[in-house]
């Protein structure tokens, strides 16, 4: 559905992508995971051909962005980071006012509306103005409006960013019916449970580049340990060497992380020797730590 090779994206003399090769297939859900200024916006946007690459080939659908641009919007759905429905339509009237864009009739984008309203779970506030909807719900109406060209894929550009976790859940359960109808999704998120629950493969950004790619079991496999403790002192206190309890350690502002295959066993020989945190946690490796792991620093600020 993607290639990309050497892909650029230069704004002046900066360089927001820095040659990255991806290749996204039919039907998967694909990711990209990074913090903010990874350049996850600017490949998307290069994908969703609105934004010319600089250097590098990019195939969105078998064709080249830069010569088929509209084709491939016209098959394209897109989610933008921030929601921009027309707050002076009803929630309907944006669904239909966007598939008209597409060229349906008025019956069928009536028709379409209705379908996309009972997908989002909107039928009830079919008729009210979008402004007092909930975030989850405008989200939810958004991702609707990029459906009403029935796209083969679906980009989406931090879809449950400031959303609470009820309407998270409720968002990614609607991207995996998405997904078990067959559309291709490509997600970018800095949230590791996201990219975990939502993807199938994922890259790792960091500073314009891939520093790492698998799927989020693969990844974690290869970077991490399976557990990992947690031990939190108090605020200014130095931390107690454990470094020869785990296969590694890593000191964070406010908590030490213990990497290895038993938590229990390394907070165990931590009580033994005399170590007593304020609080601790045995916890199974997460795509944070595998970021962590790769670039030294933690995925959300
Ligand atoms: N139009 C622009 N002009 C100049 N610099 C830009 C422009 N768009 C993005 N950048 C810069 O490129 C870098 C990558 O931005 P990008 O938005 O792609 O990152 P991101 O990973 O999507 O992060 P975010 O989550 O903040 O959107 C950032 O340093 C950003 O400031």
């Amino acid at each position: 559905m993607v290639q990309a090779k050497a892909l650029v994206k230069r704004f002046g003399e900066f360089e927001a992508v820095r040659g990255i090769d991806v290749e996204v297939r039919r039907g998967e859900a694909f990711g990209f995971l990074g913090p903010n200024g990874a350049g996850k916006s600017s490949t998307m946007r290069m994908i969703a051909s609105v934004s010319p690459r600089s250097d590098g080939e990019l195939k969105v659908l078998g064709m080249d962005p830069s010569v088929d641009g509209p084709r491939i919007r016209a098959r394209l759905g897109v989610v933008p980071q921030q929601d921009n429905l027309d707050n002076e339509l009803t929630v309907r009237q944006n669904l239909q006012v966007y598939s008209r864009y597409f060229g349906l009739s008025r019956a069928a984008a009536r028709r379409k509306a209705t379908e996309l309203l009972e997908f989002a779970q909107l039928s009830d506030r079919a008729d009210d103005e979008v402004e007092p909807l909930s975030g989850g719900m405008k989200r939810r109406l958004t991702i609707a409006r990029s459906l009403v060209n029935d796209p083969e894929l679906l980009l989406l550009d931090e879809p449950t960013t400031g959303l609470d976790p009820q309407a998270r859940h409720l968002l990614w359960d609607k991207l995996f019916r998405l997904k078990s109808r067959g559309v291709t999704l490509i997600i970018t998120t800095h949230y590791m449970d996201e990219a975990e629950q939502l993807c199938d493969r994922l890259v790792v950004m960091d500073g314009g580049r891939i520093v790492a790619e698998g799927s989020p079991a693969e990844l974690i496999d290869r970077y991490s340990t399976r557990e990992v403790l947690e031990l939190r002192f108090p605020p200014g206190e130095a931390a107690p060497d454990v470094a020869d309890l785990a296969e590694r350690v890593e000191v964070l502002p406010d908590r030490v992380l213990l990497y290895t295959g038993s938590g229990e066993t390394a907070l165990e020989c931590a009580h033994a020797r005399g170590v007593r945190p304020l609080s601790s946690l045995v916890r199974r490796s997460t795509l944070e730590d595998v970021f962590l792991r790769l670039t030294g620093r933690e995925l959300t600020e």
